[in-house]
């Protein structure tokens, strides 16, 4: 915390409660309106004299040092409670004869209705215009106002004004009932106003972290239209729409979550009464895990292994009715909770199923990929994989919720690098913003950029996923393969990047990154499980590497290769590096060419290597776990490489004035030589730049830092994203970091009361004794 701040903090605490100004205190807002010039003259709610104002920057070095020497006296213990605000006082008094020209414009406690001017500084200087940059990232002016009328509803609700606080302060249970009316108080308002479904999903993002009933929208849902059968989709989905159930989507086990061949539970058919019987047998077959199942849900899609006749025919999705319908107790033979304190924020009530000898009707299960008879005969429809279509829905959703995170966590850091001043650059200037350190820019920019880079990349696997999905649904599957690869990658580079970003951004913010209050540390705990989610990053990345040495070895025998692998069929033989100067490291389609071999060459010499340990006799399981890391390595430049393809096309595409365009290609080509920087290892090994291209590179990452710095600020107010949403009081529109900190420590539970009854409880009988005893 910098001098001032600390200054302000210390007059503050002894001011607003023992400074002979009793019973105010520093959140009570005064009386009577206050105007911008009247609210300057109060301190903790409390009148003062115009000359009884905080110091500014501006203000003479004498008064700087006696408040520094008084902040040592307070540090050191010397200065009373009292003393320290009576001493502060008297030395504001005293130096008011000075005439501070220019008074704080902020009253300790009070949080100024205008913008910081240092933030205020930083849009006047934006090189383009950020309404359109905007536009452009809603899909349109229209969607927009439309975004911007249903925050103005949402957000005018008290229970949604009041949800930060309670994100901030709340215990777990006080947190989850205030999810849950969040959640329903949504859910109501979609069925009222009749909202489409791109309005429900535009406000499910604005209402922010933690949906208690989550899981109805982003799996139960889903999984019902994905897996049942258009009989059974009239019966339980229409219900599902409606709210009249609640349901979640229950697959992970205690033991087991990445290999669904292993899943334990079991669904065995009796022909004899018509019904599937669920167990899970062991401790390891607890279900463990779903999003909503704790506390909330009172149906459930369960994955269970199909039984018939003792032959085990795979993991298949059964509809189970886990809670009573009048009074949500556990139906019989249904064990369920909570399974316990989590890192961070628990944005929902995950859950544990213990199901014994449930019987459902054969109908329960859901059957549009494969069916059972009455008589016991299986008949599969599709591969066994299309049962998983409801995951692939969620990775592609879960890339676009990266860009959601990444982009309020780097509006935070960038917003608070522009108004926090430390340090010095220049001996006689007064002491810089934050942003103009490289080294802070270095930190905040890669998150930036990569939160842009996440944008237009999930939007064209979104339109992807739309397109493959409808020729899913007519039972073409010929897509899914490369659906399920592009899903896969996408989610584990989205995930894993956007939380190594916002854990960087969150230490670029100081101490103040580690309060729940600057929003950020709670970004970093709701973007952890993520990456984890819907298949783990290694998981993902290796499904993403099975594919490629698949088509690595179909353009070998000669195939020409269509999609995101077309790059292997194309001919790298006389490939050399395309940067021929300084000026060649700007050009994004020579930095496409660079990655596209850096792929290649890293895809052919893992599958090469692969193909060499099986010709030598090695049985393939083993040879596939001797080059795990390296086809890791593959899958993730095979992903960088699409996401600065996606990044550059949406920007060649795009309808917009030169100056937005500019300013985005500054932030791609960062992205772009970003990723060279990061990996040079890999770019040099793979000959796809040299050294010398290598320092030109990292030359111009200098300049590029220097370029996006101007514009930094414009760039995050783009994203738009409401202060109800961020939940930042570092980071929030107005700038006014210091205050909201400060306006927000208030609020915390603990100062609720002076005295903790734990003094009287522990500390005042301890002193006692302490004082007591004998030397
Ligand atoms: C909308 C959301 C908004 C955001 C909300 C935020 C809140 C967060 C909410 C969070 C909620 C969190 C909720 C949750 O967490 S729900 C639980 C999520 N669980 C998982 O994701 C489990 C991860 N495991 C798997 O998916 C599979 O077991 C893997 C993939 C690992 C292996 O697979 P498998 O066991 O089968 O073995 P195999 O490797 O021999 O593969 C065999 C073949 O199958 C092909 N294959 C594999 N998979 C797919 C596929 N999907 N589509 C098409 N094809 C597929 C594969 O390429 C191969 O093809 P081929 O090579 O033989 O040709
Ligand atoms: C917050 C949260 C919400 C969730 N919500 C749901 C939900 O709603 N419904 C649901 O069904 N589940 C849910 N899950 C479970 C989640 O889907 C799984 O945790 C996830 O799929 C990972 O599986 P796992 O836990 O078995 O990890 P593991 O597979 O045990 O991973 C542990 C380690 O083993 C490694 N590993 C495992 N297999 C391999 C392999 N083949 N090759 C190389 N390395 C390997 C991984 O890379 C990792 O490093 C949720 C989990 C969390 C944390």
């Amino acid at each position: 915390m910098g001098n001032r701040c600390r200054l302000r903090t210390a007059i503050c605490h002894g001011n607003s409660r023992r400074c002979g100004y009793p019973g105010l205190r520093a959140h009570n807002p005064p009386t009577f309106p206050i105007t911008q010039r009247s609210r300057r003259t109060y301190i903790c709610g409390v009148k003062q004299p115009p000359h009884c104002q905080m110091t500014t920057h501006k203000q003479d070095a004498g008064a700087q040092a006696t408040q520094m020497n008084m902040l040592m006296d307070i540090k050191r213990g010397r200065l009373s409670h009292l003393s320290i605000t009576r001493c502060v006082f008297n030395q504001l008094l005293i130096k008011s004869g000075r005439a501070l020209k220019k008074m704080s414009n902020t009253a300790v406690g009070v949080i100024p209705s205008h913008v910081n001017p240092d933030l205020q500084e930083e849009r006047d200087r934006a090189s383009f215009n950020v309404t359109e940059l905007t536009n452009i990232i809603d899909g349109g002016a229209e969607k927009t106002l439309l975004r911007k009328r249903l925050e103005k509803l949402i957000f005018s609700d008290p229970d949604f004004q009041k949800f930060p606080d309670i994100q901030t302060f709340g215990t777990n249970s006080e947190f989850y009932s205030a999810t849950v009316l969040k959640s329903t108080k949504l859910f109501k308002l979609r069925r009222e106003l009749k909202w489409t479904d791109e309005e429900f999903d535009i406000a499910l993002r604005l209402g922010g972290q933690g949906h208690a009933l989550g899981l109805q929208h982003g799996m139960f849902i889903p999984g019902l239209e994905r897996l049942a059968t258009e009989e059974q989709k009239a019966k339980w989905l229409t219900l599902a729409k409606q709210y009249k159930i609640i349901g979640t989507y229950a697959q992970t086990e205690m033991g087991h979550g990445t290999y669904l061949k292993g899943l334990e539970t079991t669904a065995t058919y009796d022909p004899k009464t018509q019904e599937f019987i669920l167990n899970t047998p062991k401790i390891s077959s607890i279900k463990w895990w779903p999003g909503s199942l704790g506390k909330s849900t009172n149906h459930a899609i369960v994955l269970a292994t199909l039984v018939i006749k003792g032959k085990k025919y795979g993991m298949h999705p059964f509809f189970v009715q886990i809670r009573s319908m009048t009074d949500h107790t556990p139906m019989t033979g249904i064990k369920v909770g909570e399974i316990g304190a989590r890192m961070g924020r628990m944005t929902s009530d995950n859950g544990y199923l213990i199901l014994n000898n449930i019987r459902i009707p054969r109908e329960n299960m859901l059957m549009k990929n494969a069916q059972v008879s009455p008589d016991g005969s299986f008949t599969a429809k599709a591969p066994n994989q299309a049962n998983y279509a409801t995951m692939v829905m969620v990775r592609v959703g879960l890339s676009y919720y990266s860009y959601q995170l990444l982009s309020r966590g780097v509006t935070i850091g960038v917003r608070y690098s522009a108004v926090r001043r430390q340090s010095k650059l220049d001996p006689k200037e007064r002491e810089p913003k934050i942003l103009e350190y490289q080294t802070q820019q270095y930190k905040l920019f890669p998150g930036l950029a990569l939160a842009y880079a996440i944008f237009f990349s999930s939007r064209s696997l979104r339109m992807k996923y739309m397109e493959a999905y409808q020729e899913i649904k007519n039972g073409n599957l010929q897509k899914l393969p490369e659906l399920h690869c592009e899903s896969a990658g996408m989610k584990a580079f989205c995930t894993d990047n956007m939380l190594r970003e916002l854990e960087i951004i969150r230490q670029s913010c100081g101490g103040h990154g580690y309060l729940n209050a600057s929003g950020i540390a709670m970004l970093v705990t709701i973007a952890a499980p993520m990456v984890t989610v819907e298949g783990e990053t290694t998981v993902m990345y290796l499904q993403v590497a099975r594919y490629l040495v698949k088509r690595f070895a179909n353009a070998s025998t000669g195939q020409q290769l269509d999609g995101c692998t077309a790059y292997l069929s194309m001919d790298h033989a006389a490939y050399m590096c395309p940067l021929m100067s300084e000026d060649d490291c700007r050009n994004m389609s020579r930095l496409c060419d660079i990655y596209s071999y850096r792929v290649y060459m890293t895809v052919s010499r893992v599958a090469k290597q692969l193909q060499t340990d099986i010709m030598n006799g090695m049985p393939q399981h083993f040879a596939f776990n001797k080059n795990l890391v390296n086809l890791v390595r593959a899958a993730k430049a095979h992903c960088y490489y699409s996401v600065v393809k996606d990044f550059s096309k949406a920007i060649q595409s795009m309808q917009a004035s030169p100056q937005t365009i500019k300013a985005l290609k500054t932030l791609c080509c960062f992205f772009a030589i970003h990723g060279i920087t990061e990996e040079s290892g890999d770019f040099l090994e793979t000959e796809s730049i040299g050294l010398e291209q290598l320092q030109w590179i990292k030359r111009l990452q200098g300049t590029l830092l220097a370029e996006i710095r101007s514009d930094a600020v414009a760039l995050v107010d783009a994203f738009d994203h409401h202060d109800i949403s961020l939940s930042s009081a570092i980071g929030s529109y107005d700038g006014n970091a210091y205050e909201r900190l400060f306006d927000s420590a208030q609020k915390d539970p603990m100062n609720k009361e002076e005295v903790h009854p734990s003094y009287f409880q522990y500390l005042r009988p301890f002193i006692q004794e302490m004082n007591k005893a004998k030397l």
